[in-house]
């Protein structure tokens, strides 16, 4: 099977191959005419993904990442451009991928409610090339808690069970390469928590490569190496986790002053810097300082330091992947690297 990799050179002249691109899609384009007109539900949209990475794809409502996974998945023909996985062309070669690829599509749509938890399990395992595998049944029902619930009907168990199972189901057969559609969907937040803990362990232990979508921030962050932001059928962001959090971590400076500045301060702050202004809960003023660099950090302190009033706390407020994302859709705001 013809696969892409980047091969390199270590010091000692042996080759190594590095990173082995597993999934690759090319101009991927994808509209629907409807009644209102042609709406183009992904547009253009180009990525590689690594063997071995978490990635997830975040987006709002209508970005168009369920219709990305589908056509990666082979559920829906791409208008134009190419997928490929594990070298395979998707499109002209559905079938095949599946021995590479396994799904969870849009919360728990992919399970037998009829069926008990263990009898969709053994359903699930002989899809493919591969035989059931008892054993590892038996794992993934207790990794993901469900013992006590293996031989009752998918339709008695509650919502986050349900999810818990569909993920069992869609982890059962060791394919190389999982996607997950919203595997968090429609739960509490004690479900989510705990299913993310669950889909942390599952995830990671056997070093699969796995493209998540969510709504769910903290899924995201605390499942993925790296982070595609979709809005409108487009690519805005694509970066690592990190670094995404990284560049926009010292872009906001929260100051406290022990009473509002005086109002040609104010004018000056304004006119210099994107301020948010506000009060904490002891009624003091908070001056934000959105998109300050290291300049307008000490330019900002010379401009307080001789008005009143004093200056009694400072912050650098470290967003989270929420605050990004927001910010990234927004204001369009591409990804720092670019
Ligand atoms: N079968 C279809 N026919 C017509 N339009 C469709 C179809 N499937 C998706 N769309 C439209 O394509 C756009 C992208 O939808 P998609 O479901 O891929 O987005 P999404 O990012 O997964 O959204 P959500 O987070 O709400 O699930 C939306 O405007 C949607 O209405």
């Amino acid at each position: 099977m013809e696969t892409e990799s980047a091969v390199t050179h270590s010091d000692n002249g042996q080759t190594q191959t590095a990173s082995e691109t597993v999934i690759q899609t090319r101009g991927l384009t994808k509209s629907f005419a409807t009644e209102s007109g042609e709406i183009v539900a992904v547009d253009d949209v180009s990525f590689a993904i690594d063997e071995g990475t978490v990635v997830g794809v975040l987006g709002p409502n209508g970005a168009g990442k369920t219709t990305t996974i589908k056509m990666l998945l082979g559920l829906v023909r791409p208008t134009s451009g190419t997928a490929s996985i594990h070298g395979v062309d998707v499109d002209s070669a559905s079938s095949e991928i599946y021995d590479y690829v396994s799904g969870m599509l849009e919360g728990a749509r992919n399970v037998y409610w009829r069926l008990t938890v263990r009898e969709n399990l053994r359903f699930f395992s002989r899809i493919g090339n591969e035989p059931a595998n008892p054993d590892r049944i038996e794992r993934l029902i207790a990794q993901v808690g469900l013992e006590e619930k293996a031989d009752e009907p998918i339709n008695d168990l509650s919502r986050g069970m349900k999810q818990k199972a569909s993920i069992a189901c869609t982890l059962v057969r060791n394919t190389p390469t999982v996607f997950l559609d919203e595997p968090t969907l429609g739960l509490d937040v004690e479900s989510s928590i705990e299913l993310r803990e669950s889909l942390k362990d599952l995830v990671r232990r056997d070093e699969r490569t796995v493209l998540v979508s969510s709504h769910d921030m903290e899924v995201i962050q605390d499942l993925c190496d790296r982070v595609i932001i979709m809005a409108d059928g487009e690519i805005i962001a694509d970066d690592t986790v990190e670094s995404l959090l990284q560049s926009f971590s010292t872009r906001t400076l929260r100051l406290t002053l022990d009473a509002a500045p005086p109002p040609e301060l104010r004018t000056v702050l304004d006119s210099r810097f994107e301020v948010r202004h506000g009060t904490d809960t002891r009624n003091r003023h908070q001056l934000e300082v959105v998109g300050i660099d290291e300049d307008g950090f000490y330019e900002v302190f010379d401009l307080i330091e001789p008005a009143q009033p004093t200056l009694v706390e400072v912050d650098t407020l470290t967003p989270d992947l929420e605050d990004v994302f927001l910010r990234v859709v927004d204001e369009g705001e591409v990804s720092v690297d670019e």
